[in-house]
């Protein structure tokens, strides 16, 4: 058992607690993070433990009042500078954030790039499954087609987590009852 990762999750769940994601069965938030850990480690063979800190801790800050001091001194620099390269500044609007993620993928730390995948895996998935509530067909299309641009500039870094990311993108998602492909 590694401490440190039980140390994230405990720390992920106190911030994250009472949150819930935004599918219809409400599902507590902590299952994502969980999940992209989980991702990482069982399907992509990653066992360096910061990067599975991050991974658990990735949306503390974008999403609690978790601040960047806050993890440095619970879990030291590098854990840190991966949140830090996994979190969106909240302060611009949606539209330069979204336009940041794609800019800014390539020039992240291998670390963060394996991170950012496993999020967006996570998040695919669950969006081919069911949309969050209230999600119009354009809006799960564009996500697509946007998380796309956001991966294709984290290549390079595990051939895992591309091959999950291309099986995702070759495929369909359900929306009211009908299939259509992720990317048209
Ligand atoms: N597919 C899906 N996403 C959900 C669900 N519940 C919460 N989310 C979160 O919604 C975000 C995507 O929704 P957007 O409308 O693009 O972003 P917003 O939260 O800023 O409004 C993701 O945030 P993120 O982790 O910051 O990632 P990203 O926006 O950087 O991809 C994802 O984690 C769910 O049930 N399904
Ligand atoms: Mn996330």
């Amino acid at each position: 058992m590694d401490t440190h990762l039980l140390q994230a999750t405990h720390f992920a769940a106190i911030k994250h607690a009472g949150q819930r994601r935004k599918d219809p069965q409400q599902t507590p938030y902590i299952n994502h993070p969980i999940a992209v850990a989980h991702v990482l480690w069982k399907e992509a063979g990653v066992q360096d433990v910061p990067t599975l800190q991050a991974a658990l801790l990735h949306d503390t800050v974008e999403d609690t009042d978790t601040s960047f001091e806050e993890i440095g001194s619970e879990f030291g620099p590098l854990v840190r500078q991966i949140v830090f390269e996994c979190t969106d500044d909240k302060s611009l609007p949606k539209e330069e954030r979204k336009r940041l993620q794609i800019v800014n993928a390539p020039h992240k730390s291998n670390q963060a790039k394996l991170v950012k995948m496993a999020d967006k895996i996570h998040n695919l998935r669950d969006l081919q499954k069911t949309p969050p509530e209230g999600w119009t067909l354009p809006r799960v299309q564009t996500y697509f087609a946007w998380a796309r641009q956001v991966t294709d500039g984290c290549r390079g870094v595990n051939p895992q987590l591309e091959a999950i990311l291309e099986g995702i993108y070759a495929g369909e998602f359900e929306y009211e009852g009908m299939k259509y492909r992720c990317i048209a």
